[in-house]
C-alpha cells in the first residue's frame, strides 16, 4: 500500500487537488480519507457548546482513531470510517465501511503536524495558497456548503483558524516532500503526483 498525506491551510485546495488526482485513476485502486471525518464526537454537547470548540487545534481531532484506522487498512482490514456533519458540528451515527486500496490518500489541515500519523505516510505533500486567497475561498465555501454565515466565518478565522494555522499548520510544511503552489489551478503538479501513483499501480 502507498499512503499519501496531503496537508495545507483551510481553503488551500486540498480536497480539490485530491479530486483532480483521483479523477483519472482507476476508481477501485485509490481510497481517500479526510481528517475532517475524524473530528471528535461532540454528541454530548449542545449545538451552542459545539460552536465554542476550536476546530483548528490538534486536540479537536481523534488522531488515535485515524492512526488506528490507517494501521488496520495497511493490514488489509476494512474500517468503519466516521461521518462528520459540518452543519451539526458533530459525528453522525452512521459510518462508511472502507476497504483497503493499493493507494490511500489522507488529507487534512493537520495531517503533517502529528508525528505518529506522519510516519505512516510514504509521500508527504503540502498544498500552498496565500492566506487572503484561502480566506476568500473559505468564506464562499462555508456559506455555500457548510451552513455558516459571514460573521461566523470571519470570527472563527480571527480567533482560531489564523492563530492555529500559524502555530501548527504552516510549521508542518517543513515535513513535506512536495509543495504544490495552488494560488491558481496547478495541473502540472497534479499530473506529477498522478504519475507517481500510476507507477505504483503498474
Ligand atoms: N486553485 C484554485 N483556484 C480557485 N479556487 C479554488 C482552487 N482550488 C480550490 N478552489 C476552491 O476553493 C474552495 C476551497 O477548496 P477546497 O478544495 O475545499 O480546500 P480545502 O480542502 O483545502 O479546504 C472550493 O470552493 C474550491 O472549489
Ligand atoms: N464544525 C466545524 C469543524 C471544522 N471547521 C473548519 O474546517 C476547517 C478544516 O477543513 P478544510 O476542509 O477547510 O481543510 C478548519 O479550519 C475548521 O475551522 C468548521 O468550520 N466547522
Amino acid at each position: 500500500m502507498l499512503i499519501l498525506g496531503i496537508a495545507g491551510g483551510t481553503g488551500c485546495g486540498k480536497t480539490t487537488v485530491v479530486n483532480q488526482i483521483v479523477a483519472q485513476l482507476p476508481e477501485n485502486e485509490v481510497g481517500i480519507i479526510s481528517q475532517d471525518s475524524y473530528y471528535n464526537d461532540l454528541a454530548h454537547l449542545t449545538k451552542e457548546e459545539r460552536g465554542e470548540i476550536n476546530f483548528d487545534h490538534p486536540n479537536s481531532i481523534d488522531f488515535d482513531l485515524l492512526i488506528s484506522h490507517l494501521e488496520q487498512l495497511k493490514q488489509g482490514k476494512t474500517i468503519n470510517k466516521p461521518v462528520y456533519s459540518f452543519v451539526e458540528e458533530t459525528r453522525l451515527e452512521e459510518t462508511i465501511p472502507t476497504i483497503p486500496r493499493k493507494v490511500m490518500i489522507v488529507e487534512g489541515i493537520l495531517v503533517l503536524s502529528n508525528p505518529q500519523l506522519r510516519d505512516l505516510f510514504d509521500i508527504k505533500i503540502f498544498v500552498h495558497a496565500d492566506s487572503d486567497e484561502r480566506l476568500i475561498r473559505r468564506l464562499q465555501r462555508d456559506i455555500r456548503e457548510r451552513g455558516h454565515d459571514l460573521q461566523k466565518v470571519l470570527t472563527r478565522y480571527q480567533t482560531a483558524v489564523k492563530p492555529m494555522h500559524e502555530q501548527f499548520i504552516e510549521p508542518s510544511k517543513e515535513f513535506a516532500d512536495i509543495i504544490i503552489p495552488n494560488n491558481h489551478y496547478n495541473t502540472v503538479a497534479v499530473d506529477i503526483v498522478r504519475t507517481i501513483i500510476n507507477d505504483k499501480l503498474l
